[in-house]
C-alpha cells in the first residue's frame, strides 16, 4: 500500500478551519469540497490517459483523454458523499457507485447496509472516498469488495488519517495495489474510536447527528 500525505499550505489552511469546533455544517460541507478538489489533483496523478489527435486553430497535434474504462468513484455514505462532487468535478467522465456503511460505535465494527456499483470491475481504477480513516475497518472491507471484484486499482482518498488504521490498512492489504492519499496522518485515535485532534464526527458535521 502506498501512503501519500498531500503537504500544500492551502490543505492545511481548509484542515484546520474544518477541525474548528465552531465551523458551522454548511461551512464544513464547503470546505471538505474545497479539500477534496485540492486532494484529487495528487490522488488523480496516474489516473489512465489515451493519446488523441486534435486540431488547434493553428496545427495537427496529439494530446490525452481519460481512458475507458471509465473510472470509477464510489463515496461511503454517509460522511463520503460530501466528498463526491470535489471529485467528480476533475474526473468528469467518472461513474459513480455507493456504498453505505456505518461504524458501529461499541464495537468499533464496520458493517455494509447498501451496495450499488458494477458487479464486474475487472480493469477498472477506482477512487474510494471516505473523510475518515480511523480504526480502518470501514475502508478495509470497502477496498476488499471492490477487489474482490476485480478492481486492478484502488486509491482511497480521505481528508484524516490515523496512524492505526494506516497500519492496519498496510496489514489487511498487503500485496493489493492500493493508495490512500489524504491531508494528515493525525497522532492516534482515543478510547473511543475517534480521530486525535482529528474533526469530530464528520457524518454528523456534515448533516447532523441522524438520531
Ligand atoms: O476507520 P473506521 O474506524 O472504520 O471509522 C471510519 C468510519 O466512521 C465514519 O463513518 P460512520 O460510521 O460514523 O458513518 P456516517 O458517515 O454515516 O456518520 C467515517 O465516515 C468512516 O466511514
Ligand atoms: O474521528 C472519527 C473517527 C471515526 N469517524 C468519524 O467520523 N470521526
Ligand atoms: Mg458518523
Amino acid at each position: 500500500m502506498r501512503l501519500h500525505v498531500v503537504d500544500h499550505p492551502l490543505v492545511a489552511h481548509k484542515l484546520t478551519t474544518l477541525r474548528d469546533k465552531r465551523t458551522d455544517s454548511a461551512t464544513f460541507r464547503r470546505l471538505a469540497d474545497e479539500l477534496v478538489t485540492l486532494l484529487a489533483y495528487e490522488a488523480t496523478r496516474d489516473v489512465r490517459t489515451e493519446q488523441v489527435d486534435i486540431e488547434t486553430p493553428v496545427t495537427p497535434t496529439t494530446g490525452v483523454k481519460l481512458s475507458y474504462p471509465r473510472p470509477l468513484v464510489v463515496p461511503i455514505l454517509r460522511a463520503g458523499l460530501g466528498m463526491l462532487d470535489g471529485m467528480v468535478r476533475l474526473l468528469p467522465t467518472a461513474e459513480v457507485g455507493f456504498l453505505g456503511m456505518i461504524r458501529n460505535e461499541e464495537t468499533l465494527e464496520a458493517s455494509t447496509y447498501a451496495t450499488r456499483m458494477p458487479e464486474d470491475l475487472s480493469g477498472r481504477q477506482v477512487y474510494v472516498l471516505d473523510p475518515m480513516l480511523a480504526t480502518g475497518g470501514t475502508l478495509v472491507a470497502a477496498i476488499q469488495e471492490l477487489i474482490k471484484r476485480g478492481a486492478d486499482d484502488v486509491t482511497a482518498v480521505v481528508l484524516l488519517a490515523a496512524p492505526e488504521g494506516v497500519e492496519v490498512m498496510e496489514r489487511e492489504l498487503a500485496g493489493t495495489p492500493v493508495t490512500v492519499v489524504t491531508a494528515s496522518v493525525d497522532e492516534r485515535l482515543n478510547e473511543n474510536g475517534y480521530i486525535v485532534p482529528g474533526l469530530g464526527d464528520a457524518g454528523d458535521r456534515m448533516y447532523g447527528s441522524a438520531e
